[in-house]
């Protein structure tokens, strides 16, 4: 300890020793050395400004706009985010049709299973003499044979898209029904897909053979273009046809209480184009196609600002899956965004919940409702209500629904489209006013995102007024 003690001093610094120039340095050295080192302080200082101005670059580049949808299940939060898609990058889009079509495909067999299962249901009782369901005659239980192949077509489509043992797939949300992931309830199980899973890939190889068919609208890729579920369908489609307009069916269907139509990912009244071998869904079908989500798919792309500075600013869009089991996940999202799109579907008062079916949907939505306004981590974030599905909501007045008949409070108010539409809108507008835990301003739009010209209509404002003043508070935009 004493001897490094005695050989070190703070006057022998070895750094300065190393800099200093040597002893006996000529003149001539000397002015090559303090060259070097007017050289060596010009790149420094260069880098040093390069710094400064990438630095400056970062502070102006503008902060992306963040927006969450949220909402029960089937209320439609992956249908606008297919609308944001379609208005933002509309090639992209497109060029998922081949995807897409196994998706439609997929729903089209499901409906298809309803109707051979409630078949089999009435086959139990073939004189129909407990149950009151129609017979069936032997060109029905024909039609259900020839047809049958279409149960291990949904089968493959399903492991296509969610395939067993993938890290994606979250097995412990599934009952393992015939080896197949549906969702619990066996008449609406249902295919689920993970967003972390790149589902859309698996069908990439078809893509890229049919590129051109698909990106040109005229027609689709053909026959010798389709993998083995597509060639199935199209082999069924006159029997399928056949069987959706058989009267007898259509009233077995009818005593089983089973409204097809009602249904997401309905299709069975376009069989004769969706089935064909040609077959390109259209934007329409595609917004129209049924996919359950699981977990949270992001969505990025870049606009100009509607500012004076008119900046192009990075937008990104969370759509999360709305089922009960998937809720627990929406909480990381909430300390970080600009906006929230609630999703509530109006048309859902006569139903109940997949997951409990001892509770109302509409109840549902609302509950939802209020725990997002009283949120105390959401209360700067502005809430945009879109009370949707108006178009079944429209179909089920027009059909007799009342509405007094599930929301009680109701009364006896006319059940017509302007009382009840208003009645709804002012019972969420009242949650917001008594649970929030600050005073904000009541957004609200009557929606149907499946139309694709009113919808974007209505998201060009969010976009354009909403998100811009919840920017405006916090001071992003000068
Ligand atoms: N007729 C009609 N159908 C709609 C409307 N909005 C959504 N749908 C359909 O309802 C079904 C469910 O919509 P999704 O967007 O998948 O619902 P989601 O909220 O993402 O549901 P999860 O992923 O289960 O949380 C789809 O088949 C849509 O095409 C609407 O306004 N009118
Ligand atoms: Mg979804």
């Amino acid at each position: 300890m004493q001897v490094f003690a005695a050989s070190f001093s703070w006057g022998d610094d070895p750094l300065a020793r190393a800099l200093a120039p040597p002893p006996n340095e000529s003149d001539e050295e000397r002015t090559a050395r303090m060259n070097v080192e007017i050289e060596a302080k010009r790149i420094s200082d260069k880098i040093d400004e390069e710094l400064q101005r990438q630095e400056k670059v970062k502070k102006k580049e503008p902060r992306p706009v963040k927006i969450l949808l949220l909402g029960q299940s089937e209320s439609g939060k992956s249908t606008t985010l297919k609308n944001f898609q379609l208005m933002n990058s509309p090639k992209a889009f497109r060029s998922e049709r081949a995807s897409w079509r196994a998706v439609i495909h997929l729903n089209v067999v499901r409906s298809i299973r309803l109707i051979l299962d409630a078949m089999t249901e009435a086959q139990a009782d073939p004189e129909g003499s407990s149950s009151g369901y129609p017979r069936l005659t032997t060109e029905h239980l024909m039609l259900k044979m020839q047809l049958s192949p279409l149960v291990q077509v949904e089968e493959a489509l399903a492991r296509k898209l969610v395939p067993s043992g993938t890290a994606a797939f979250d097995a412990a949300r599934f009952s393992q029904d015939d080896k197949v992931y549906y969702t619990n309830s066996v008449r609406s199980r249902e295919v689920a897909v993970n967003s972390q899973f790149a589902w859309k890939g698996i069908f990439s190889r078809f893509v890229a053979s049919t590129r051109q068919s698909f990106e040109s609208d005229a027609s689709g890729p053909g026959w010798e273009n389709m993998d083995d579920t597509g060639r199935v369908i199209c082999a069924c489609r006159e029997d399928m046809i056949r069987l959706w307009n058989d009267a007898t069916i259509q009233a077995l269907l009818h005593a089983q209480h089973l409204k097809l139509e009602d249904m997401p990912g309905f299709f069975l009244d376009s069989l004769d184009r969706v089935a064909s071998p040609k077959y390109v869904p259209t934007d329409d079908d595609i917004l129209r196609a049924r996919l359950k989500t699981l977990g949270v798919t992001e969505y990025r792309f870049m606009i100009k600002d509607k500012t004076l500075t008119a900046a192009l600013r990075e937008w990104r869009i969370y759509d999360v899956g709305g089922h009960r089991s998937s809720r627990a996940a929406w909480a990381p999202f909430f300390d970080d965004m600009d906006a929230i799109l609630f999703l509530a579907p109006i048309s859902a008062f006569n139903q109940t919940l997949e997951e409990d079916p001892n509770v109302n949907r509409l109840e549902d939505s609302i509950l939802l409702w209020k725990s997002i306004i009283a949120n105390p981590l959401l209360a700067e974030t502005s809430i945009v209500l879109f009370l949707n599905k108006v178009d079944i909501f429209k179909a089920k007045l027009e059909a007799g629904v009342k509405l007094s008949r599930y929301i009680v409070s109701y009364g006896n108010r006319p059940n017509d489209y302007e009382s009840t539409s208003n009645y709804l809108r002012r019972k969420f507008g009242q949650v917001l006013r008594d649970h929030s835990p600050q005073p904000r301003y009541f957004y609200f739009h009557f929606t149907t995102v499946t139309d694709t010209k009113t919808t974007s209509t209505i998201l060009r404002d969010v976009q354009d007024t909403v998100v811009l003043k919840s920017l405006q508070k916090s001071n992003l935009i000068e």
